[in-house]
């Protein structure tokens, strides 16, 4: 199964160690073509600062975005570059994943929230979970889907 994480970058890394956390265990599921967005060396000031210009970041992204079979995006530090990757993905009618923590204190956009229909079987689902339980969390939501994800 390839797995495309969403997290923030350029809107501030206060949950980087969360979203280790949430790599390793996506990648007991199948392969996390953004492993990056999880890796420590990498600031608030994206890639871009030593490595790559932004429409490089961009196209790569996209291109991942086109082949993943699943999103997973942690929604709880918001981001500009997690919504527009949501959105694009919704266009590509991909199975979304999201996850927040009302204990931030913040409240989820609508348009992230009101995306999500409500029944099980949606496309696009939104989780409020602790940080205690993001591991079962995601293996809640990687058993309910149909087994045909697992076939790449
Ligand atoms: O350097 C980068 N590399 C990269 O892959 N991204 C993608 C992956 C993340 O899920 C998302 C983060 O967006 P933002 O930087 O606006 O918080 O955008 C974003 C940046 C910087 O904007």
């Amino acid at each position: 199964m390839r797995i495309y994480f969403c997290g923030s970058i350029r809107g501030g890394r206060q949950d980087l160690l969360l979203y280790q956390r949430i790599v390793e265990k996506l990648q007991t599921y199948g392969k996390v073509l953004t492993e990056h967005v999880s890796h420590g060396d990498i600031s608030e000031k994206g890639e871009g600062a030593e490595l790559k210009d932004d429409r490089a970041i961009h196209d790569r992204d996209m291109d991942w975005l086109v082949t993943a079979d699943v999103i997973v995006a942690e929604v709880t530090q918001p981001s500009l570059g997690v919504g527009y990757e949501l959105g694009r993905a919704v266009a590509m009618h991909k199975k979304i994943f999201c996850l927040f923590r009302p204990s931030s204190g913040r409240v989820l956009s609508a348009m992230i929230r009101g995306a999500d229909s409500g029944c099980q079987s949606s496309v696009f689902q939104v989780r409020d979970y602790s940080e205690a339980d993001v591991e079962t969390v995601l293996q809640e939501y990687f058993s309910s889907l149909k087994p045909n994800a697992d076939a790449h």
